[in-house]
């Protein structure tokens, strides 16, 4: 069986990863330093707790396990955390993946997964944004995760390094069997928030931005299903260990999705009735944003399939159903 490092694998991401990568046939092993990610969600192998900046411990790691494979989520995520406390992230999601890079180097291990993000591209152009779109961050997180494509590509150049970069979109939803959710503390996603608020006793939902050049207002994002994120994944691997091309991928469903739509949505999933109020908009957000996911599509034959925005709310808010109390 092939092992994969999974590292952030105790986290929303990571963790439906891991299980995907169990469900095809690898053996996933997760490193993580459990600061945001959840020992419970480590179902499908074993968890190593430790920091991606520790090289001692990585190579540890790598000569107890042997991996093949590294598929790196640990990072740090939050736009407008990234702007108050920039250290921050350049020491986990740059010094952290150029630590993990060179374990990976000294290790001969052939193949990497990188978890990068939309917020490469910061302020589009032109929509849907295409793999080759210019790439501009506007915040920390997005300039900290293309400064870890950068060296992926030299690494790819100089050492062979067989590398993906798979650049989500809005990560969202929940495993359809119940088994995992979002559990990010604190939360700043739209989808949970909502969730949280439809299904407490004081509905209060603040819409950040009403006066956006979007249909009804509010910001437009490409919501794509967590379990399809995993999938693209581990066709990314099989991809690559098939003698496929390093290279980036976007994965999105091409869908745009209002604020207000979303929150239609929960209302609807839920049931519940929000309380809905307008707020001024949050620094550095994009209008809109949705993916040409297409090269996926070609390339590893990545096909989203829960792409209705009822299917990938109702799944998160089944798993707050079950995992909230209200
Ligand atoms: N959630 C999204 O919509 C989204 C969108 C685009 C990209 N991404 C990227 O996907 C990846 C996973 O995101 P997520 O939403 O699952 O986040 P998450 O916070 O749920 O998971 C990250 C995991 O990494 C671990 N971690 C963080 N720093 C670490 C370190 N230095 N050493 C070891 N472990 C560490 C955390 O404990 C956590 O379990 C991140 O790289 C993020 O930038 C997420
Ligand atoms: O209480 C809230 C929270 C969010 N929003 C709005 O909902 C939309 C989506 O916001 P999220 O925070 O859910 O997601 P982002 O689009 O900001 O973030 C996503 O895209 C980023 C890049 O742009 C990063 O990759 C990040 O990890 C990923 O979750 C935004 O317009 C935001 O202003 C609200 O109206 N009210």
């Amino acid at each position: 069986m092939t092992r994969v490092l999974v590292t952030g694998g105790a986290g929303y991401i990571g963790s439906h990863a891991c299980k995907a990568l169990a469900l095809a046939g690898y053996d996933p092993v997760v490193v993580d330093n459990l600061s945001l990610g959840h020992a419970d969600a480590v179902k499908w192998g074993p968890l190593e707790v430790g920091d991606i900046r520790n090289s001692a411990f990585l190579n540890k790691v790598i000569t107890q396990y042997k991996p093949e494979v590294v598929m790196h989520f640990a990072a740090s995520s939050t736009v407008g955390e990234s702007v108050a406390d920039p250290a921050k992230y350049y020491s986990n999601n740059v010094m952290g993946s150029l630590t993990l890079l060179e374990a990976v180097r000294l290790n001969e291990i052939e193949t990497f997964i990188l978890s990068s993000t939309c917020a490469t591209y910061g302020i589009p152009t032109c929509l849907p944004i295409l793999e080759n779109a210019p790439r501009n961050p506007i915040s920390p997180y997005g300039a900290t995760k293309l400064a870890v494509e950068h060296a992926l590509a030299d690494y790819g150049t100089a050492y062979g390094l067989k590398w993906a970069a798979m650049r989500y979109f809005n990560a969202a939803g929940a495993d359809l069997d119940g088994e995992l959710g979002e559990r990010h503390e604190p939360e700043t996603h739209v989808i949970p928030l909502a969730i949280q608020a439809a299904l407490s006793h004081r509905p209060v939902f603040n819409v950040l931005g009403r006066d956006y050049p979007t249909p009804d207002g509010s910001a437009v994002r490409d919501y794509v299903h967590v379990a399809d994120i995993a999938d693209a994944h581990v066709r990314a691997i099989d991809y690559l260990k098939a003698g496929g091309e390093s290279s980036a991928f976007n994965l999105g469903t091409g869908i745009g999705t209002s604020v207000i739509e979303i929150l239609e949505a929960v209302q609807r999933c839920t049931g519940r009735k929000l309380d809905i109020r307008f707020q001024p908009r949050r620094p550095g957000d994009p209008a809109s944003l949705y993916a040409a996911a297409t090269k996926a599509a070609e390339l590893l034959g990545w096909h989203p399939q829960h792409r209705e925005i009822d299917t990938i709310v109702g799944s998160a808010v089944s798993w707050f159903r079950h995992n909230l109390a209200a």
